[in-house]
């Protein structure tokens, strides 16, 4: 619920307050103070209460978060109302109007205010703009050093009225801007109450400016030494070391300002020189000469150094302090001052050149800002001005001060409640009719035609025949005898709280205030005389003359009388209401939470007069008045359609409106009654209203978190499975692609490989991609067989056999030590060399009915029989037969049995000359031969190639089982060519 309570449960806007009063308010405030979230609304106004401490919330991140944000959808805060007048979000004219008393954060809010505009302005990096945004920038720390001093309230208050307009082009770029100042409170520069400063550019200059600028401005380092800057809190005084601030760094910070802004080097000399002009103007005091003023013995350096940095004639100074010109019927003549009179003339000239300072300043900074208005697209005008003021004695400038308040707040009525009634008619609801508190009668008390300000202007001018402070309080006495808002003990003589003769009371929105008569004519009159301004017209130095261009007339021109401060205030202010009631409103109205600027002390009843005198209940009355808020349909809707299946994801119920009207009736909430639809916005009558939306919005929201999330998770897995696709079909086509390259590279290899003189022997295959392996292996057989193929087909038909059974045996005899296995001339059958073995199997032959089957290999030799003895023996083999003959009885079978039944493996010694073998038999006897004649390898071969005994062992020891003991059969070379066995142990020897 971002846009109706902050994360500690506290109301966001005002106006959705139950109980609307004084307490609540206060209460609310005091909660925010406390919680470190200083804003809350009223609609569309701020109030912000000074939070006395940094707070991490006016960062770039921050602002990102309010960029195209509506009010109410973020946590309060001024970086919302900037949006809002933002020239990206409305691009028409708008001002910010920032009030409260003095300390309650103007300045800062104004500053958070630029500083969003600043960041969120299209950002062109013309170096034009960059200039103009940098300018507006800098002009904060100049006017703060020229227009802020300290004071018992504040640190660093602004001790002059400040608007600001900023131009912007249709791009929403700062393009350019003025400022307007008002009333400077030049008193300052030549008292103050106890504990408080001058400007601060007095003690900046005398703290920052380095050792040969001070000399040649004829300065020391010491605030003391100067009449206009000596305090007498020494402590607070010293140079460079005024609380918050540090003057040192100001200085290098306000002369490079100044160079930034544009500021020529003669220029800032001046202002230097005039400042120090003045500190050495305070230092001149007067005695009385007979009956005029003559400079005190000692002060001739003083005068002397006023007259240099003015760039004037020293004596003509000393004749502008001491005496006046009149001109009377034509004649010129020097009338001379009293010693008191020209110490007031002093003063006057003092805060003269200050003021006249400040504006040049001022004039200086708009003439480097100042845009063309058909360039300018809309302005936004920025008002800090002074708040409501009441001191220990009020005068003339607390008059001027809670006048130009009276206007703000008269305005602000005005145009909230004009705003409100022009929405209403725009949007077609019935206007609800607010009583609210009427300024005018006090603003008529003063500004009127027959006002405070009108008589003033009259005994200023001395149209009142009195013009003492006296006759001026009787007569505004007689003049507001019926006034009820204006009292005096003339007028109230029982009121014991007033003093007779020289004071009055005003009763303001904001309190009565009490003032004190004396001074004011002076005060209005604000005389500088016209020798002064001839004095400073003539100084050589361009800048300084620049700014008393008023003193270029003839001594013999009778000077009109210039209009009194309190006129050229009340025009100025009119000027200022006029301006912003030309733009649309926006205000912040600032709270100091306490005296001491603690960052824990909340000090209710302080702030439950700033509560009243802002009148931030009647506000919210105001706004209640009807409904307490309005939304715009589409906004609205992108809020809450989540509420109501007819609306949710989009409706299609033909306008939004329509889809609130179905919103609303499905949460049964009644037209009229709780809410109106206008025409483009729907007004919802009270908080309950939207906290029931709210409430359903929270229920929902949980529904569209895990809607989404599912959504979302959904996505994620297609992301990935279409990524996973994808992959894959690369890999594919790699494979498919690298499984080409292989083969048509191997298909290059070999393509003449029947031209090559090895066959293609020498050709290395490389590795094959692993699909392939087995394939490839294929393949590598295929060659070895076609290789082959050639070798065989150049031998006779009749050796094709053997050489198929020498390839059949191949892998058993591969690197088994028995070398030249291969060769050799291979019988099949050895009996030819024996007559008599010859004989006895032609005979078997004729005598096997069932037939022997093919002769497949005949040999004799030892036969190992039990106790290791060698039996002489002869074997046959055909393909149906194995059969064992004693070779010394004839060849009688001893033994025939069917070759498949009878042979499982075969096994020959790894050594090249041996000539036994070991078939073994399943369930039988090992059958173990030392040949005589016959070649054990060839009969290896003829077992496999001929009779599928795969199997071939070819080692060193071979495993035995003779007369069903298992025992283990090694060979030995025999020396004598004839073969026997020999019992080594459990295991027998062969020698062959
Ligand atoms: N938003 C803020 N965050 C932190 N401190 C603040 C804030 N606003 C104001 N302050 C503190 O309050 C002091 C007074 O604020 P600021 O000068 O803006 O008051 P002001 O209303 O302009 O006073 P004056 O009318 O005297 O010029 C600041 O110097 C600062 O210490």
């Amino acid at each position: 619920m971002a846009g109706l309570v902050s994360p500690s449960g506290l109301s966001n806007d005002l106006t959705l307050l139950d109980k609307i009063d004084s307490e609540s308010v206060v209460d609310i405030l005091d909660k925010r103070f406390q919680t470190g979230s200083p804003y809350t609304y009223i609609g569309e106004v701020v109030v912000s209460i000074n939070p006395y401490r940094q707070l991490n919330i006016y960062g770039n991140d921050v602002i990102n978060e309010y960029r195209a944000r509506e009010m109410w959808e973020k946590q309060p805060h001024i970086f919302a109302l900037a949006e809002s007048v933002s020239p990206n979000n409305q691009g028409k004219n708008a001002c910010v109007i920032i009030t409260g008393e003095s300390g309650s954060g103007k300045t800062e809010a104004s500053k958070i205010v630029m500083k969003y505009l600043a960041a969120v302005s299209s950002q062109d990096d013309k170096a034009e703009i960059e200039r103009v945004r940098d300018i507006l920038l800098r002009t904060n720390v100049i006017l703060e050093s020229f227009g802020n001093a300290r004071t018992g309230r504040n640190d660093n208050s602004s001790r002059f009225g400040k608007y600001m307009d900023i131009s912007f082009d249709f791009k929403g770029t700062p393009n350019g801007g003025n400022i307007h100042s008002y009333l400077l409170e030049k008193s300052r520069v030549v008292q103050r109450s106890a504990g408080e400063r001058n400007f601060h550019s007095f003690y900046q200059l005398l703290a920052g400016a380095n050792d040969q600028l001070l000399t040649s401005l004829s300065l020391k380092r010491s605030i003391s030494g100067y009449r206009y800057t000596k305090g007498d809190d020494t402590q607070a005084m010293k140079v460079g070391s005024g609380p918050g601030t540090d003057d040192r760094k100001l200085f290098k910070d306000v002369e490079m300002a100044m160079k930034n802004v544009g500021f020529q080097d003669h220029e800032i000399k001046s202002i230097w020189r005039l400042m120090s002009a003045i500190l050495h103007l305070g230092n001149v005091n007067f005695h009385d000469d007979g009956d005029s003023a003559a400079i005190r013995e000692g002060n001739e350096s003083d005068l002397a150094r006023v007259a240099k940095l003015l760039d004037v004639d020293v004596e003509a100074v000393k004749d502008a302090l001491t005496s006046r010109t009149v001109s009377a019927g034509g004649d010129i003549i020097s009338a001379k001052h009293s010693a008191e009179k020209a110490e007031h003339g002093r003063d006057g000239f003092a805060k003269a050149i200050y003021e006249r300072l400040f504006s040049f300043i001022v004039g200086k900074i708009n003439s480097k800002i100042q845009v063309e208005k058909r360039h300018t697209d809309c302005v936004i005008g920025v008002l800090d001005i002074y708040g409501f003021e009441v001191l220990g004695i009020n005068s003339f400038e607390q008059l001027c001060i809670n006048y130009a308040n009276e206007m703000l707040q008269q305005l602000f009525i005005q145009l909230v409640l004009k705003q409100q009634q022009e929405e209403y008619i725009r949007e077609n609801i019935s206007w609800v009719d607010v009583k609210y508190h009427n300024n005018q009668p006090i603003c008529d008390l003063v500004e009127g035609r027959r006002g405070m300000l009108a008589l003033l202007e009259d005994a200023a001018g001395g149209g009142l025949g009195k013009a003492t402070d006296d006759g001026l309080l009787e007569t505004l006495d007689s003049q507001f005898k019926a006034n009820k808002f204006y009292t005096s003990r003339r007028n109230e003589p029982q009121d014991k709280t007033l003093e007779h003769g020289h004071q009055f009371r005003i009763r303001h929105y904001a309190g009565d205030v009490t003032y004190s008569i004396n001074g004011f004519i002076d005060k209005s009159k604000d005389l500088v005389f016209q020798d002064f301004k001839r004095l400073l017209f003539g100084s050589k130095q361009p800048a300084i003359s620049s700014m008393w261009k008023d003193g270029a007339q003839a001594k013999s021109i009778v000077t009109k009388r210039p209009p009194a401060a309190g006129t050229l205030f009340k025009q100025s202010m009119q000027e200022l209401i006029k301006n912003l009631s030309s733009k649309e409103p926006f205000y912040i109205r600032c709270i100091k939470p306490n005296e001491i600027k603690s960052p824990q002390r909340f000090d209710t009843n302080r702030v439950a007069h700033q509560v009243a005198y802002l009148g931030l209940v009647e506000n919210i009355r105001v706004r209640k008045a009807g409904f307490a808020v309005r939304q715009p349909y589409d906004r609205f809707l992108q809020r809450y359609k989540l509420i109501c299946k007819e609306t949710w994801p989009n409706h299609r119920l033909g306008s939004d409106k329509k889809a609130v009207e179905v919103l609303c009736k499905s949460m049964k909430i009644k037209k009229d009654e709780d809410v109106a639809y206008g025409n483009t916005k729907l007004f919802i009558r009270s908080a309950k209203t939207l906290n029931l939306l709210e409430a359903r919005r929270d229920v929902k929201i949980i529904d569209v978190i895990i809607f989404l999330q599912k959504h979302w998770r959904r996505t994620l897995a297609q992301i990935r499975f279409k990524k996973m696709r994808a992959l894959m079909t690369i890999i594919e086509y790699y494979r498919k692609y690298k499984l080409r390259k292989y083969i048509s590279d191997l298909e290059k290899k070999f393509r003449n490989v029947r031209q090559m003189p090895d066959k293609g022997k020498s050709i290395t295959w490389g590795a094959p991609p692993k699909s392939i392996l087995s394939t490839v292996d294929y393949f590598k057989l295929v060659f070895r067989r076609w290789c082959a193929h050639f070798v065989i087909s150049r031998l006779p038909k009749e050796e094709h056999e053997g050489v198929k059974m020498r390839a059949a045996i191949l892998d058993a005899y591969v690197g088994s030590g028995r070398q030249g296995w291969q060769g050799g001339e291979w019988k099949t059958d050895y009996i030819k060399t024996n007559p008599e073995f010859n004989m006895a199997v032609s005979t078997l032959r004729t005598k096997e009915k069932e037939g022997l089957g093919k002769l497949l290999f005949a040999a004799e030799g030892i036969k190992l029989s039990s106790k290791a003895k060698g039996t002489p023996r002869a074997l046959l083999i055909t393909d149906k037969f194995v059969l064992k003959m004693d070779s010394t009885k004839k060849y009688k079978v001893m033994d025939k049995k069917p070759v498949s039944e009878t042979i499982k493996s075969v096994s020959v010694f790894n050594e090249p000359s041996s000539k036994s073998v070991v078939l073994h038999c399943e369930g039988r006897n090992d059958l173990v031969m030392a040949f005589s004649t016959g070649n054990p390898v060839e009969l290896t071969a003829i077992l496999r190639y001929k009779l599928n005994v795969e199997k071939i062992n070819v080692q060193s020891r071979i495993p035995i089982t003779v007369e069903k003991k298992s025992s283990s059969l090694t060979r030995e070379a025999s020396i004598d060519q004839s073969a026997s066995f020999q019992k080594r142990g459990n295991d027998v020897s062969v020698l062959d």
